[in-house]
């Protein structure tokens, strides 16, 4: 019995083409190079239990222009600038989409954001090959996103020792109980738990409320998507959260420096 194809599964069926014209474009070793070429990343993780461990929040602030469930988000799309802003309004880390096919992103975007501030910046895309990890330190990544629901265990393994042997933060992405269980057997303490199930596009931040329970000490939550306002940031500090992966709320906003600072202030406060 076969199910059909869901949106993830299509996105990673064109990701794994688009991978392999790349590596004949630019063989692997050029890649390594360049990686090796990079100044050493900034410390992701670190970066957000700093703003943690000064009563604040670890806000990863997303770049992006458009997604596959809400089209085109940002028509007026200036990656530097916003950038710059969310850094200004207390941005503990950036995160760039690089996938141009459904989010209309680049890795030009990458490097553009990454140069015109300090933050760390997570390589946001569907990592389905090795050679991509390799590519996001080469573009000066700081951190990856592995998505559990996208790899089997030998690849997650394998992507992960790469990003780690290069000082790179991972972010292992799981949705439900048995992502999570995979996502434990591997070394990164960042649990990216993801409120929007990429098979069919539904988010729930209840998501982030049933599986953090699950986490053991050593593991770290982040809570991804569908975070719009104070009250959802206080509703999730209330099971012990304080580290967020927030996109399309701010990027709807002109000034996304003034739309950043307000949530985190409204969240502080009472
Ligand atoms: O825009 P939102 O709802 O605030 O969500 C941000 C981020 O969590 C979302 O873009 C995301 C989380 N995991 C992903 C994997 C691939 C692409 C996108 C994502």
């Amino acid at each position: 019995m076969s199910a059909l194809p869901t949106i993830l599964d299509r996105i990673c069926g064109e990701k794994r083409k688009l991978v392999a014209e790349h590596k004949a474009h630019r063989p692997i070793q050029e890649l390594l190079n360049r990686a090796q070429d990079q100044a050493p990343p900034r410390g992701f993780a670190q970066s957000l239990t700093d703003k943690v461990a000064a009563g604040g929040f670890g806000v990863i602030a997303e770049i992006k222009k458009a997604s596959p469930s809400a089209g085109v988000i940002r028509p007026n799309f200036q990656p530097a600038q916003i950038a710059r802003a969310y850094q200004r309004g207390g941005a503990a880390c950036l995160s760039v989409l690089t996938d141009t096919r459904f989010f209309q992103g680049s890795d030009a975007d990458l490097g553009a954001a990454r140069s015109a501030c300090d933050l760390p910046v997570l390589r946001k895309d569907f990592l389905v090959d090795p050679y991509q990890v390799v590519e996001a330190r080469a573009l000066g990544a700081d951190c990856v996103l592995l998505i559990v629901a996208a790899l089997s265990d030998e690849d997650l393994a394998q992507m992960e020792s790469v990003a780690l042997g290069y000082g790179m933060d991972v972010i292992l992405e799981v949705h439900d109980e048995a992502e999570l269980e995979r996502a434990l057997k591997l070394r990164s303490p960042l649990i990216g738990i993801n409120n929007r199930d990429l098979k069919v596009m539904r988010t729930d931040i209840a998501t982030t409320e049933r599986l953090v329970p699950l986490l053991p000490p050593d593991r770290v939550a982040i809570s991804e998507s569908g975070l719009e306002s104070p009250a959802d940031l206080k509703r999730m500090a209330d099971v012990g959260v304080r580290r967020f992966l927030i996109g399309e709320s701010l990027m709807r906003r002109t000034d996304v420096e003034e739309a950043l600072r307000v949530l985190l202030a409204g969240a502080c406060a009472g």
